[in-house]
């Protein structure tokens, strides 16, 4: 173990520091850090509390819909700031946790980016974090290696381009305190790579790009456009080094997805359709009506309605303000040992980013380096240029507030409550033991997957439905098949099978699965 020669004053660090953790917890990043720390986190908490106050809206029965008092923003012609050559065309970007090993297999992977998650792909134990941020650090100078398992790891003479997402608002990094109050994860995770990385990138010759997760409102992209501008003042860069894409993956974001590209249009990257948190997110917001319950997660796909219509406003609005939009993630992965089952993982992918590059995406996001060649021939044939904003794709496309909100139709079936519980359980056991994303039943599973596992459960119960072959979802039945599940999985899983049981249960809705989790993480 090490220490910090010199911690700032106020700041605490109550975890271990391994061997070379002070590498980049210096006095000076942890400065900076603090100082993020002083003049953003109220306002995080007013954020916060504001999504509270909204959600109590939302379960008095007010619907989302385009605010009235933006409405000149979205009847404004304006434009980002002009995309840095190296934004311009990001047609395969695969998405990976902070470990070592995943970053130099997705830098070589072939994909034109990588976003580097400390968001949903990565359990945020403190090994994870700070080693996440050596291991970029490593990253941005061209030096990572690694020798694992007889492998010499090292990366290619050419290189994805780095994106980097932190954790969502919501999320605290609980081993830091600044004047005894805990810091924000988003503050942590931005500020440390921030501030060991954004000169390094400049000298040569790229921006600082991040990836922006589950906002809900225009006014959280204020914040982050603010945290920016700090950041490269404090920093000393030049206006616009950084540029952020933000996430379109709740419903409330989807109704001011112009206001968002507004806020940040100095270091605006464009938007992402983040699928299945925009699913999770569907699911909480209306958890008090029982007139917007999905069926079945492998139902709901983006050929239903609602799926659809919200991918396409996303890339009309991008385009409208000289913006990609990205499109988002199949979870099917390349199946080991079963032919016929690989072959349908990747006709799905396949169909998923023909289906994007057709309604005018301009890059999409792959879990696996073996479908990066998959997803970059379909679009170099259907995306012959480097991208599609100027394409008139979508350019007439009408969206109304009842096209997003009305849900699909589909069925409830005892499979799919199976499912949710199984898969649930299974990737909470892996994240409390640090694994943030795992291949489950041949799919890639995250922490948004998993969210919606456990959400559907909780909806589903709490409006008491009925399924498929007749039954209604009573308590009882449900802890039957609870109990049935976890007997099939085995004692190792009864810690997660306690705390995914609890979350998908408790009323009112947990806000995020990961906030207790993080209670049972070291
Ligand atoms: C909803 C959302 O937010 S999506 C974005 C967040 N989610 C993610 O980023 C998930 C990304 N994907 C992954 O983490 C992985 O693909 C998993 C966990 C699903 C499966 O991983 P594995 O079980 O290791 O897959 P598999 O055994 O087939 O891997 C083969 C090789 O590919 C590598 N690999 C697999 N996925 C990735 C990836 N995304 N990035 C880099 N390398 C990868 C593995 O490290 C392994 O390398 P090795 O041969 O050198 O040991
Ligand atoms: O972050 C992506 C999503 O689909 O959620
Ligand atoms: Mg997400």
């Amino acid at each position: 173990m090490t220490t910090i020669p010199q911690t700032p004053a106020g700041l605490s660090i109550t975890a271990p520091l391994q061997e070379g953790y002070a590498e980049v917890l210096t006095p000076e990043a942890l400065s900076f850090v603090a100082e993020l720390h002083r003049r953003f986190d109220a306002r995080r908490r007013e954020l916060l509390a504001a999504r509270e106050a909204r959600q109590a809206r939302l379960d008095a029965g007010e619907l989302p819909d385009f605010l009235p008092e933006t409405a000149h923003i979205r009847a404004g012609d304006w434009k980002i700031a002009p995309l840095p050559r190296d934004l311009q065309d990001r047609r395969v970007e695969i998405t990976g946790p902070v470990d070592r090993k995943m970053i130099i297999n997705a830098l070589n992977s072939g994909a034109r980016m990588f976003m580097a998650d400390f968001e949903d792909a990565s359990s945020p134990t403190w090994e994870n974090m700070v080693e996440g941020q050596l291991n970029l650090r490593d990253a941005v100078r061209g030096t990572i290696s690694l020798e694992q398992g007889g492998k010499s790891y090292r990366l290619n003479d050419k290189v994805a381009m780095l994106l980097v997402r932190p954790r969502g608002l919501h999320l605290p990094e609980k081993h830091v305190t600044v004047d005894g109050e805990t810091m924000s994860g988003s503050l942590f995770d931005f500020g440390l790579y921030a501030f060991h990385n954004l000169h390094e990138r400049l000298s040569r010759g790229t921006g600082t790009y991040f990836y922006i997760p589950k906002l809900e409102s225009h006014l959280e992209a204020r914040w982050w456009n603010d945290v920016f501008t700090l950041a490269e003042d404090t920093l000393g860069a030049p206006r616009g080094t950084i540029r952020a894409t933000v996430l379109i993956e709740t419903i409330l974001a989807a109704f001011e997805m112009d206001e968002i590209l507004y806020e940040l249009r100095e270091h605006s990257a464009g938007l992402n359709a983040g699928r299945w948190d925009y699913i999770f997110s569907y699911i909480k917001k209306f958890r008090n009506r029982d007139d917007r319950i999905l069926p079945d997660r492998a139902q709901v796909t983006m050929a239903v309605p609602m799926m659809a219509n919200y991918s396409k406003l996303a890339i009309q609005t991008c385009h409208r303000r000289g913006a990609p939009a990205i499109g988002g993630m199949s979870a099917f992965i390349p199946v080991k040992n079963d032919p016929a089952a690989n072959e349908r993982a990747f006709e799905q992918v396949r169909a998923d980013k023909e289906r994007e590059a057709t309604n005018g995406h301009d890059g999409t996001w792959v879990a696996h380096p073996g479908m990066v060649g998959l997803a970059t021939e379909v679009f170099d044939r259907l995306m012959p240029g480097p991208n599609q904003i100027d394409s008139g794709k979508q350019a007439d496309l009408n969206v109304t507030a009842s096209d997003l909100l009305t849900p699909p139709g589909g069925t409830i079936t005892e499979g799919g409550v199976r499912t949710n519980i199984s898969v649930g359980i299974q990737y909470l056991a892996a994240w409390l033991q640090g694994r943030g994303a795992v291949p489950i039943h041949n799919l890639m599973e995250d922490a948004a997957t998993a969210e919606i596992s456990r959400a559907q459960l909780w909806q589903w119960l709490h409006h008491g439905v009925r399924l498929d072959d007749g039954r209604t979802l009573t308590q009882d039945l449900l802890g039957t098949l609870f109990e049935d599940e976890l007997g099939k999985l085995g004692p190792n899983f009864a810690q997660a099978g306690r705390l995914f049981k609890d979350v998908a249960t408790r009323s009112p809705l947990v806000e995020f699965l990961t906030l207790p989790a993080y209670g049972q993480l070291a």
